[in-house]
């Protein structure tokens, strides 16, 4: 998908010509936070570090991976953040230079933390950084297209604005398909959002919310991966009304746990909407949640897992996260990395150059 921009044709810095460069630093995120499903995202202190440079006419694209997902991911045209970042470009009708990328991975693939919204956002702001006015992708722009890209803004969002995120789809963004993949891509139900017929002209939105902070976030890793459209297609399209109620409860709850009660975190993060429905695909997650919630810790799965999510009070320095990580480790045994990655309070930074 490519919208058409609106407004006068942006320019490229300098003309864009040879040489002229961009860089960006991105973190991950958890998504869901266990209720939240598709809306509430926390942005993780993993990230991925990228660089872009205009290259001369006829080049084409080169791409360059270290770190997570090198030697995997399609090099060219198709690389996701090559594919963001074109279509940033065109949302705001500058011109489609040749690139050279490079990018050093700090997100895990297919994990649960967020990668590709990383990706995306990563092309979303290196786009911004190549323009002679970086204004023009703001960040309400910016969310649009990478949660249209996405199909769901709350990774997105986390990785943008940092902190934590609520994220929304109104209808009528003004440009013509933005977010028209949300019925395709992942598998999402038709119909969705109401009125819109699920296809149609969307505005990705969010705000950003300011975690406690003390709130500590352990992540549990497994070797396997899931990828989320795998996911998604497990979800029903009809849910029981006792179970969107419980979980409209617990999700309005977890914003207040999130940002002024920690204590509140173990209700906050009960869900009936979606991991129920997916622990199939991924028993030793399901039953890595149940067994952390079982002795009070505040668990869910990351995103569309396969990663655990743990969610604690403790302190920002380091050693306060101690006792909750070695909680976690007790439990989850050693088939599981488990990291305390920070919660990222900036989100995306990007710099000329
Ligand atoms: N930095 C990246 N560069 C290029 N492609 C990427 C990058 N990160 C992710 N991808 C692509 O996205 C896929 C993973 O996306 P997917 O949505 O399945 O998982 P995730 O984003 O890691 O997890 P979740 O959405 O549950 O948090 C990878 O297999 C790869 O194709
Ligand atoms: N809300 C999304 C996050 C993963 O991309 C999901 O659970 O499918």
């Amino acid at each position: 998908m490519t919208a058409p921009s609106a407004g006068t044709p942006a320019r490229l810095r300098d003309g864009g010509r040879t040489g002229t460069a961009a860089t960006a630093s991105v973190p991950g995120s958890s998504a869901n936070l266990g209720p939240a499903f598709d809306a509430v995202g926390l942005a993780l202190d993993l990230r991925d570090e990228l660089r872009v440079e205009v290259l001369e006419p006829g080049a084409g694209v080169r791409v360059d991976v270290e770190g997570q997902g090198a030697g995997r991911v399609g090099a060219g045209e198709a690389h996701l953040v090559v594919r963001a970042l074109r279509q940033a470009l065109a949302r705001v009708g500058a011109p489609q230079p040749d690139l050279g990328l490079t990018c050093r991975n700090g997100v895990p693939f297919g994990r649960g933390a967020g990668s590709s919204a990383a990706a995306v956002v990563a092309g979303v702001v290196l786009a911004r950084g190549l323009l002679e006015e970086p204004g023009r992708l703001d960040d309400g722009t910016a969310l649009d297209v990478a949660a249209g890209m996405e199909g769901h803004p709350d990774n997105a969002a986390a990785s943008l604005l940092g902190g934590a995120t609520l994220g929304w789809a109104e209808p009528g963004s003004g440009v013509e398909g933005a977010g028209s993949e949300w019925a395709g891509l992942e598998g999402a139900g038709a119909g969705w959002p109401p009125g819109d017929g699920g296809a149609g002209a969307l505005r990705w939105r969010a705000v950003r919310v300011e975690p406690h902070p003390d709130l500590v976030a352990v992540l549990c890793v497994p070797a396997v991966e899931l990828l989320t459209a795998h996911a998604r297609a497990l979800l029903p399209d009809v849910v029981p009304h006792v179970d969107a109620a419980f979980n409209a409860g617990r999700a309005a709850l977890l914003v207040e746990a999130l940002v002024r009660r920690p204590d509140l975190l173990l209700p906050a993060t009960a869900d009936r909407l979606h991991q129920p429905q997916r622990a199939a695909a991924a028993p030793a997650t399901a039953a890595l949640v149940a067994d952390l919630r079982a002795r009070g810790l505040a668990a869910a799965v990351s995103g569309a897992g396969p990663s655990v999510l743990v969610l604690g009070p403790g302190a920002p320095a380091g050693a306060a996260a101690a006792p909750l990580l070695a909680a976690v480790r007790g439990v989850a045994g050693p088939t599981w990395d488990v990291l305390v990655p920070g919660v990222a309070r900036a989100g995306a930074r990007w710099a000329t150059g």
